[in-house]
């Protein structure tokens, strides 16, 4: 087991730095890197994902390469032009509601110059709006970036999201509704949404995040959870191993970490990450490995709980 922590280039879920566990197994290597902030209980889905990588490996993919987002963080109109256009991305997601309405159409107009006409523009609002301001913020957003793809997580609950639906024409997506839910596979999630949104570690690993997709039976994004190269190649596998893949899915995230596990990040090319492997080198886990005997207690606990 290597304790890790690496610095992002970029304030990112109110996250400058990026830490957990890399773990080795017959099958390969997998990574528990659940928030900080998560108690013992939330993390149980993070190590199965992390073991399953490590103990079992994954389904056989069914592509060889999945399209992917550039994801543009709360930053300057300049700064979100640079990063859209330096992605190679044909789709962005731009997180919103974290500051004012009018900032963040400022930087969906930037965000849609950068991607033209053809791009597509998702906002994830991570639950922080009321139906009422969803409504009002999200008929801005939609004209600011000149037609919005979706929305991600306008409000908290299942029945807010149904009722932002209902009078709105953007298309709604759920995250939090399904990975915090305390059983993905039966939340009721379609009429509440138009796609779900899913991520690999905090639902538990590809097997079961292709079981809580069927059971939704909704359009699927895959999303990453910030993790290094390790646990995205379990993002990729997921994505991978989708029956379709319509949109999409955001694991472009390795961008705005300042260094990473292998000398070849899972990085986009042209709008799409390559499906293969990629196993981590000693020498830069050993570059980021820090001695910090809470992350391996949190696993042993996690781990007694299985
Ligand atoms: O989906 C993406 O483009 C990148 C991943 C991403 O946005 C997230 C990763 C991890 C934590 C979340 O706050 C956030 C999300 O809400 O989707
Ligand atoms: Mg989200």
């Amino acid at each position: 087991m290597h304790v890790y922590s690496i610095p992002m280039n970029v304030r990112f879920r109110g996250i400058t730095e990026r830490s957990g566990v890399l773990v080795e197994g017959p099958a390969g290597w997998g990574e528990f890197c659940p928030f900080v902030e998560y108690d013992d209980e939330e993390c149980v889905p993070w190590l199965r994902c992390a073991l399953e990588a490590a103990d079992e490996g994954w389904p056989e993919p069914k592509r060889d390469k999945v399209p992917v987002n550039c994801t543009v963080p709360v930053v300057s109109p300049e700064r979100a032009h640079e990063i859209v256009k330096s992605s190679g991305c044909g789709t962005a997601k731009v997180k919103v509601a974290e500051s004012t309405v009018e900032e963040d159409c400022e930087r969906l107009e930037a965000v849609r110059d950068a991607l033209g006409p053809q791009g597509h523009v998702r906002i994830d609002a991570n639950m922080l709006w009321d139906v009422e301001t969803a409504v009002k913020a999200i008929k801005a957003m939609d004209r600011a970036a000149g037609g919005l793809q979706y929305v991600e997580q306008p409000c908290r609950t299942l029945d807010e999201l149904a009722q932002v639906r209902r009078r709105t024409t953007v298309l709604i997506a759920a995250d939090e509704s399904i990975r915090k839910a305390e059983d993905p596979v039966k939340v009721a999630v379609a009429g509440a949404a138009d796609i779900a949104v899913i991520k690999v570690a905090p639902l538990g690993g590809v097997r079961r995040a292709l079981e809580i997709a069927e059971a939704c039976g909704l359009p699927c994004v895959v999303s990453s959870a910030l993790e290094t190269s390790v646990g995205m190649a379990a993002g990729i596998a997921l994505a991978a191993a989708l029956p379709e893949l319509d949109y999409a899915c955001g694991l472009a995230t390795l961008s705005m970490f300042q260094g990473d596990v292998t000398s070849a990040p899972l990085r986009p090319e042209n709008g799409y990450l390559a499906v293969p492997r990629t196993a981590p080198e000693p020498d830069l886990i050993a570059e980021h490995e820090i001695d910090d005997p809470r992350w391996i207690d949190r696993l042993n606990r996690v781990r007694a709980s299985l």
